[in-house]
């Protein structure tokens, strides 16, 4: 099967720091892949260039076979790729429905289906798309309350509503579990694998390594900037190049 997104000999250069280092990885359609490493190994850069949040320094991003480099982050997301924060990005004086309606619009925006129908009936479908998205996560009954008002954990989900409500046939996640407790993550875990289950392409960061091993197919692991292992969970586990990055010891 061909790549959803190809990644060639990416890099990304801060002054003197290689924060991304020649990496090149691949995820297939529907496929569930983990990306992993110590703190500042330059997962978020990754994540940042593939969504257009920070340009490479070098090499190629290619998403449907299409190059994607130098198009903006709402380009990006229109085409099918959208992608939740570390930090969340909630607007927390806005209503639920209105923080969800906000990644319907940005994605109609951007489709014929958008430029066709004006007014009405293009409010009426990002009305449906968003109570959609808010009824996959759970929240349709909060919908018309301040994002503000919604817990921690709920937040999160509101997060992902948005980028659900785009559409996309790639979500990535950036630590969706960090700050959540046991039965909390194990809740997030059932649902992300919901949702790779009816097809979406998922790339998850996550520093809970039980959460990435038990569900992602495949885990890619980066260590200062450089990519050091791409293989299944067992195989990354047993990787001496990984135990020495995230023990800091010859394995
Ligand atoms: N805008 C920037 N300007 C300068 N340096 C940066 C910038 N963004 C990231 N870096 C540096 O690049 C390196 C990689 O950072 P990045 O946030 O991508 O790592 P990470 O793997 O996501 O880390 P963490 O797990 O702590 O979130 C770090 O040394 C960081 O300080």
């Amino acid at each position: 099967m061909s790549a959803l997104i190809e990644i060639d000999h990416l890099t990304r250069r801060f002054g003197g720091l290689l924060a991304v280092d020649d990496v090149s990885t691949a995820v297939a359609p529907g496929e569930l892949v983990g990306l992993i490493g110590p703190n500042g190994a330059g997962k978020t850069t990754l994540f940042n260039l593939i969504s257009g949040f920070t340009p490479p320094t070098s090499g190629t991003v290619r998403f449907k076979g299409e190059a994607i480099r130098g198009l903006k982050p709402h380009q990006i997301a229109g085409r099918g790729l959208s992608r939740t924060f570390q930090n969340l990005r909630i607007f927390p004086n806005m209503s639920v429905f209105d923080n969800v309606s906000v990644g319907a619009v940005g994605a109609m925006g951007q489709s014929a289906l958008g430029a066709v129908f004006g007014g009405r009936r293009r409010s009426d479908a990002i009305t449906a798309r968003t109570f959609e998205a808010l009824e996959r996560v759970g929240l349709t009954a909060q919908a018309h309350e301040l994002a503000a008002n919604l817990s921690y954990g709920r937040r999160k989900y509101l997060e992902i509503a948005r980028a659900l409500a785009m559409k996309p046939d790639l979500l990535i996640l950036d630590e969706p579990a960090a700050g959540l407790d046991d039965s909390e993550t194990a809740e997030l875990a059932r649902f992300i694998r919901t949702l790779n289950g009816e097809g979406l392409a998922i790339m998850l960061v996550e520093h809970d390594m039980n959460l990435v091993m038990g569900i992602c197919s495949r885990v890619v692991v980066l260590a200062s900037g450089r990519k050091i292992a791409d293989a299944a969970p067992a195989e990354v586990r047993a990787d001496p190049a990984v135990l020495e990055a995230y023990l800091g010891v010859e394995a």
